[in-house]
């Protein structure tokens, strides 16, 4: 008996998650074939293929709709094509698609909760509004100076390392290194240590967050493909550990500030500004998490472009060669280029965007309905009827299947910085360049910043870039640099990561510039 009902009761859950895959079927929606447990994205849960993987793939398996349709398990989600929608949903019908599509539980994991790229509906708003201010270009010239700072770090480091025989190194963690400096320095106002001292704890804590474990990915494919369960099960991404150590520090150095009235005119005295403007409602732990937010957004996202940068810059000798002399003519007017005079190197700024093209630190955007919505059918306006758009379908934007579609990025997997220079960059279609996302809830950015013809790294990216062009000016004015046979090409991308990897590491020969 027991045997007939567990039958009977298999059968039923069978042809139920049968019924939710002819969601999009009935709304005369594409979409790939869903397996029968995780819909489209079990990939994900096995390692195959990354999320973002997946959503460019289904970008690119259908290219002549506006729009595809998926199934997280059986619940449907929808990659967006077309750019023009794609600017729309995030900027001009915004108030339909508010939200990032990740969740945080402030009672587990508060620090992972209050940053602002999981915040919701108006506490979203409030933070945003708080910490934009923090990211002015004034703020950025006063941050400068750690910047460089960092910088000098970097050269005595190589030089050291070389001098005792080595050159060869992984750069994406040699650029966390510096990149955590920088951050530890202009959020936390510490010394990262980490070209000091092989175990800092700065670059612990760091590679504790973003370095993939077994655990980690059953962690982040749980969040991702089943929301639910994740909230069930309570799942932390901050160990306690993690947590524990950025709350000390941060209650240590506030402490510290006020009894020793020490100014640095970083990230952190605009937090302490902040909570002496907003009293009881900015708490340390708000300052915690803004500081860490700075630290976790930061450095990863920041140390991905600068190695894919140098390593394009290392395969392409004359790319290196015209680089090298925009930063020797710029040396020669300046021994220690300021903030502006980082951002006045034209090939430079090129450089680091036809990076950001081909290789975003993340591959897709992620968003919610938050309020019902209505799509033109996928094949255009007269081929069907409208789509309605329920609360809670996850809504896709597949960034990097957009940069790499050759519709609009002609050669797209070559490595052309001419793309992005003088009038060239006029040339790209709006909605297809979207390396910092797009519209009030980008990369701390501002509401409807979307021309590319007047781009602008602004906030958090201009931090993220103006690190990283100080890091490669200062190594293309005292290294030469060529790419180390242990760099596995043509270049593939590793799906543990959150972040933009690729398998094996980018591995890249210094030695010391010969000037001829
Ligand atoms: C080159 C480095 C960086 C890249 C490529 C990058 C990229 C991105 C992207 C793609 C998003 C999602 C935008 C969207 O969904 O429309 C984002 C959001 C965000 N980024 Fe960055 N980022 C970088 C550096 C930074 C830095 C240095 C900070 C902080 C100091 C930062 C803070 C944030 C925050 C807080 C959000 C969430 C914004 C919101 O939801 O309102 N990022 N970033």
């Amino acid at each position: 008996m027991f045997l007939l009902l567990l039958i009977g009761a298999i059968i039923v859950a069978y042809f139920y998650r049968l019924s939710g895959f002819r969601y999009w079927k009935k709304r005369n929606v594409p979409n790939p074939e869903p397996s029968l447990f995780f819909g489209n994205l079990g990939d994900s849960l096995t390692g195959k293929r990354s999320l973002g993987q997946i959503y460019c793939d289904i970008y690119r398996d259908f290219p002549n709709v506006s729009y595809v349709g998926f199934y997280k398990t059986v619940q449907p989600g929808l990659v967006l094509r077309d750019p023009q929608l794609i600017r729309d949903v995030l900027n001009k019908d915004f108030g339909s698609f508010h939200d990032n599509e990740f969740i945080g539980d402030e009672s587990v994991d508060p620090l992972v909760a209050r940053n602002t790229f999981s915040l919701k509906g108006h506490k979203w708003k409030i933070a945003k509004g708080q910490i934009t201010p923090c990211f002015t270009s004034k703020k950025m010239r006063e941050m400068h100076v750690f910047f460089q700072k960092a910088a000098n770090r970097l050269v005595k480091y190589l030089g050291d390392e070389i001098n005792n025989g080595g050159g060869t190194f992984e750069v994406r963690e040699l650029f966390a290194k510096y990149s955590t400096e920088v951050v530890a320095s202009c959020a936390f106002g510490l010394e990262g240590r980490t070209f000091d001292e092989p175990d800092a704890l700065f670059r612990k804590m760091g590679k504790k967050i973003f370095e993939p474990s077994f655990l980690s990915m059953v962690k982040f494919g749980i969040a991702f493909v089943m929301p639910s369960l994740s909230n069930i099960l309570k799942i932390r991404f901050f160990s306690k550990e993690v947590t524990e150590y950025f709350c000390n520090i941060v209650d240590a150095t506030l402490h510290y500030r006020k009894e020793n009235n020490v100014i640095r005119n970083d990230f952190l005295d605009s937090m302490i500004d902040l909570k002496k403007k907003l009293g009881d409602q900015f708490t340390n732990m708000d300052v915690t998490s803004q500081a860490v937010a700075f630290f976790t957004d930061g450095f990863e996202t920041s140390s991905c472009v600068m190695a894919f940068a140098l390593y394009e810059i290392a395969a392409n000798p004359e790319i290196f060669q015209k680089l090298r002399s925009e930063v020797d003519e710029a040396l020669l007017k300046q021994k220690e280029l300021n903030y502006d005079a980082v951002h006045e190197l034209k090939y430079l700024e090129a450089v680091v965007c036809e990076t950001l093209r081909l290789h975003p630190p993340g591959l897709a955007l992620f968003r919610v309905c938050t309020k019902p919505f209505t799509f033109p059918p996928p094949r255009g306006e007269g081929t069907g009827k409208d789509v309605n758009i329920e609360v809670d379908v996850p809504i896709i934007v597949p960034a990097y299947g957009l940069h790499t579609d050759p519709k609009y990025f002609k050669d797209p997997y070559v490595f052309n910085p001419e793309r992005f220079m003088g009038e060239n960059k006029d040339s790209i279609v709006r909605g297809t360049y979207l390396p910092f996302g797009d519209g009030p809830r980008n990369c701390h950015g501002k509401k409807n910043y979307v021309q590319i013809r007047y781009y602008h790294f602004l906030l958090g990216q201009r931090f993220g870039i103006t690190q990283t062009k100080v890091a490669l000016i200062n190594i293309m004015a005292n290294f030469d640099v060529t790419v180390n046979k242990k760099t596995i090409t043509p270049l593939e991308i590793d799906p543990k990561y959150l972040v933009h990897h690729v398998k094996g590491g980018l591995w890249l020969n210094f030695s010391r510039r010969i000037v001829i």
